[in-house]
């Protein structure tokens, strides 16, 4: 969308095509050395990933965008790989399913955005880095390694962990409780959908931080249950106790998520949604896409919603509002079954 060239490759091949096909790039190889070579694989591979890059020579400049900033550093230093071309760094943006299929175009609008250069990195890769940071609207942040490694276990591994835990509250829980399921606990246990092994490589990579901010929540909750026990009690001065520790840790909440920012930039693009009744078949994801593709639409985002006990389901399209009734024209004539 601004112009780039984007070459991607994987090594599962089916979903660098993937992302070829949603618009993401090519994923035909490069003629020669690229600009920015930007390596997003799972943590725990990440610094041989990059080591192998800068073997073949693949770019002028590298970045990864790994969750965990000291351990990749570290095992990079190890491989013996000069660290000048490279620089670490972290978007702030991201969602609980993995794969191209999951990703967006505006994910990273307004979200800060980490780089971690150290005084030894090579200032024409940290322009790079910043231009790269510019073009999806993102705002860079500077920080040293470990010390976004401990901010991360504060604001994201952390709750990644607390989510967690409240959702496996509900394995063993009677079906006539999980029914009555609202809005609180889906705002608070959607990150628990996230992939087990992605998590497992992340907290490995950051144990120290997350068990110290875990230790502190852990004080908070002994503390919660005396009080809640207080509020069992028959004597009255003990329950006015047991409702002030409560009403304490409540507006402690209210002032941290006081705290927590908005977005720094402009909101993302309010899309429409051009939503389709799909069949539980093989290759009919890829029939609408070629269809949109045909129909010259960019989709920028898409959601999946399975019928329960149905093998049907509804595919949500979202796509820039002018291009919305062209591409629900094209979808009905390629007979389609659409619901606005
Ligand atoms: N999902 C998020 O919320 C989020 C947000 C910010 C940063 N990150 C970081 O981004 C990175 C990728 O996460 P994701 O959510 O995009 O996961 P993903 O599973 O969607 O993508 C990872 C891709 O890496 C490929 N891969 C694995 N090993 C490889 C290798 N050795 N060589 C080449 N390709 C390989 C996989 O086939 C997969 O397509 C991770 O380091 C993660 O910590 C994720
Ligand atoms: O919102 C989500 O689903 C995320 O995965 C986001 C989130 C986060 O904790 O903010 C998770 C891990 C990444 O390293 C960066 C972003």
């Amino acid at each position: 969308a601004r112009g780039v060239t984007v070459h991607l490759a994987d090594h599962d091949p089916d979903r660098a095509s993937t992302a070829a096909a949603l618009g993401a790039g090519t994923d035909e190889a490069p003629a020669g050395p690229v600009d920015l070579a930007v390596v997003a694989v799972p943590p725990a591979h990440v610094a041989r990933t990059l080591a192998d890059a800068m073997r073949r020579g693949l770019a002028r400049g590298y970045i990864d965008v790994a969750s965990v900033k000291g351990g990749p550093r570290r095992e990079l230093e190890a491989l013996g790989c000069d660290l000048a071309p490279y620089i670490g760094t972290h978007p702030m943006a991201g969602k609980e399913k993995s794969g191209p299929l999951a990703a967006s175009a505006d994910l990273f609008e307004g979200r800060p955005w980490v780089l971690t250069p150290t005084r030894d990195s090579d200032t024409e890769v940290f322009n790079l880095a910043l231009e790269l940071i510019a073009l999806c609207r993102a705002v860079p942040v500077v920080m040293d390694a470990d010390g976004h490694d401990r901010a991360v276990a504060l604001v994201s591994h952390t709750p990644q962990l607390v989510s967690s835990m409240v959702a496996a509250r509900l394995e063993e829980a009677d079906e006539t409780a999980v029914r009555l399921c609202g809005q609180g606990i889906r705002d608070v246990t959607r990150i628990a959908a996230s992939d087990p092994r992605m998590w497992v490589e992340i907290l490995s990579a950051n144990p120290g931080p997350v068990a110290d901010v875990l230790s502190g929540l852990a004080a908070d909750l002994e503390e919660t249950v005396q009080a809640l026990r207080a509020l069992q009690s028959g004597d009255e001065a003990k329950r006015r106790g047991g409702a002030d520790g409560i009403e304490d840790v409540l507006r402690r909440g209210n002032t941290g998520r006081e705290r927590v920012p908005g977005k720094h930039g402009s909101a993302p693009a309010a899309y429409e949604v051009v939503a389709v009744l799909i069949s539980d078949q093989p290759g009919q994801l890829a029939r609408i896409f070629a269809d949109a593709g045909h129909a010259g639409v960019n989709i920028e985002d898409v959601r999946i919603e399975h019928a329960t006990g149905q093998q049907a389901g509804l595919v949500q399209l979202m796509v820039e509002p002018a291009s919305a009734d062209t591409l629900a024209r094209t979808l009905v004539e390629r007979g389609w079954s659409l619901r606005r």
